[in-house]
């Protein structure tokens, strides 16, 4: 696992979009394509828009990469609340990517069965044992959750890969998740947090003793490939200053 910390949000992202492209071009010249999860919330809005500006648009063959997300909330697709809307509105309508490339998770179930459909697709998608995305991108939630693995929720417990929904109490909403095996079997694990709010989750999950009940995002950890951290300074305000600096 490695942090990095860059001064701005603006460098974090610059970065990440440099690593993505760096990830992506290795992934399609060693296997043909580049599978990536998307992760939604509001940090990687700003990344994916990045990516569809003209000084990335043209760095990678964006024919060969296929999306799926990490997560999804319980809506319809257009709904403001999707990720799959975000990532549509911010990435693929601007780099006018094939919709055969795209795989949202298909809201239109039941929540269990939209999960249980999503890790049907996924198994499917990829050839027998190979089943790693070459990417995950996550973001950080301020109560240390990622993706949709949130403090106390039976799925933080899953041993095997797969896909789960989870129900949110407090907010009495239903979310679909790739568990944190899943997660894990990822060749590459990139993390962007970014901003001042996210300072005292991120000191719990990178310097707390593990309690993944509370910091679920201390559940992820590449198994056999390179996990990354993605932060700003005002993120890293309450980490030990020899975590190294970019
Ligand atoms: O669907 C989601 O909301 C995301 O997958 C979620 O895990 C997100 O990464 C964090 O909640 C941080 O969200 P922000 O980037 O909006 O702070």
């Amino acid at each position: 696992m490695n942090v990095n910390i860059f001064n701005t949000a603006d460098e974090v992202l610059t970065a990440l979009a440099d690593y993505f492209i760096k990830i992506g071009s290795e992934s399609i010249a060693a296997r043909g394509k580049f599978t990536v999860a998307l992760s939604g919330g509001s940090s990687p809005k700003k990344l994916y828009e990045l990516l569809a500006s003209t000084s990335y648009a043209d760095q990678l063959d964006w024919e060969k990469v296929f999306f799926f997300f990490g997560d999804e909330r319980n809506v319809p697709q257009d709904h403001k609340d999707s990720n799959y809307l975000m990532a549509k509105k911010a990435l693929f309508d601007p780099l006018l990517i094939s919709p055969v490339q795209i795989f949202p998770v298909d809201t239109t179930f039941e929540p269990a069965e939209a999960a249980s459909k999503y890790w049907e697709m996924i198994s499917a998608f990829f050839d027998d044992g190979e089943l790693s995305f070459d990417l995950v991108l996550l973001g950080l939630g301020d109560n240390s959750h990622t993706a949709s693995l949130f403090p106390h929720t039976p799925v933080l417990h899953d041993t095997t890969p797969g896909v789960k929904e989870v129900w949110l109490e407090d907010q009495q909403v239903w979310r679909i998740t790739l568990n944190a095996p899943l997660i894990n079997d990822a060749r590459y694990i990139a993390f962007l947090v970014y901003g001042e709010g996210k300072a005292e989750a991120l000191h719990h999950v990178l310097e707390d003793d593990e309690d993944i009940e509370e910091y679920p995002a201390q559940l992820i950890d590449s198994i056999s490939g390179e996990t990354e951290w993605f932060i700003d300074e005002p993120a890293a305000a309450n980490l030990p200053q020899e975590e190294d600096e970019e």
